[in-house]
C-alpha cells in the first residue's frame, strides 16, 4: 500500500541538510519575473507544519517552514509582486501575487518570535538547507479538509519519517514562548 503523502520533498525520506550550507536564494513559482529573495546563513527550527496558513505546494498536506533572523532576508528581484496575505496575523506572510508562494513572513509584533522571519526552504534554488526536525499543528490538517479517520496514518507516517508529531509547536519552542511570556509578566525573573 502506498504510504500516506506528507509533502513531496519529504515523502521519499527526509534528506539531511549540509553543515556547509551558508544560505541561498528563494525563488517563487512564476515562469515570468519570479520573485527572488536572498537568505543569509542556515535556517533554524525547520519543521513540517499542518496549519492552514502556511504555504504548501499543490496536493501537500503539510508545509515545510523554518525561521531566520529578519536581517538575513533581502528581496533581490520583483518585490513589486509581493503582498501581505493577512496583515492582522502574527506572521506577516509576503506572498507572490502571481503564483501564491509565500516568500518570507516577518514577525513584527511584541512576541517571542519578534525579529524572526518564516520562510519555506523548499523554495531555495540551492540544496543543503537544514532538514525539518518535527511536525507542528498536525491536527490542523483537518481544518484544511483531511478526514479525521486519516490522522492515525498521518501521525504514523510522520513518526516513520522521524518527524515527531505535535498539535502545536515542539516542546522546545512552546517552552521558549512561555518563558518569554513569563518574563514579560514578571513571574519569571532574569
Ligand atoms: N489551527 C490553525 C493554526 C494556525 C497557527 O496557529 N499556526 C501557527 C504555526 S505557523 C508555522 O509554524 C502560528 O504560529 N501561526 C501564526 C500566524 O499564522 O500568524 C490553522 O490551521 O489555521
Ligand atoms: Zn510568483
Ligand atoms: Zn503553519
Amino acid at each position: 500500500m502506498a504510504s500516506v503523502s506528507i509533502h513531496p520533498a519529504l515523502d521519499g525520506g527526509v534528506k539531511p541538510g549540509s553543515a556547509s550550507f551558508s544560505g541561498g536564494t528563494l525563488v517563487c513559482a512564476c515562469a515570468d519575473r519570479p520573485v527572488k529573495v536572498a537568505i543569509k546563513g542556515q535556517v533554524a527550527h525547520n519543521h513540517a507544519c499542518g496549519c492552514t496558513k502556511c504555504w504548501k505546494p499543490d496536493g501537500a498536506r503539510f508545509s515545510v517552514v523554518a525561521v531566520t533572523a529578519h536581517e538575513n532576508v533581502t528581496v533581490l528581484e520583483n518585490g513589486d509582486k509581493l503582498a501581505v496575505v493577512d496583515p492582522s496575523a502574527l506572521i506577516l506572510r509576503h506572498a507572490c501575487k502571481g503564483c501564491g508562494v509565500h516568500m518570507y513572513g516577518p514577525v513584527e509584533r511584541d512576541h517571542a518570535f519578534k525579529g524572526l522571519d518564516f520562510i519555506h526552504p523548499e523554495r531555495f534554488q540551492e540544496a543543503g538547507w537544514a532538514e525539518p526536525g518535527f511536525a507542528a499543528f498536525v491536527s490542523s490538517i483537518i481544518e484544511a479538509g483531511v478526514d479525521p479517520s486519516e490522522m492515525d496514518g498521518v501521525r504514523a507516517r510522520l513518526k516513520e519519517l522521524g518527524l515527531e508529531p505535535y498539535d502545536c509547536l515542539s516542546p522546545a519552542l512552546m517552552d521558549y514562548i512561555a518563558t518569554w511570556v513569563a518574563k514579560k509578566s514578571g513571574v519569571l525573573k532574569g
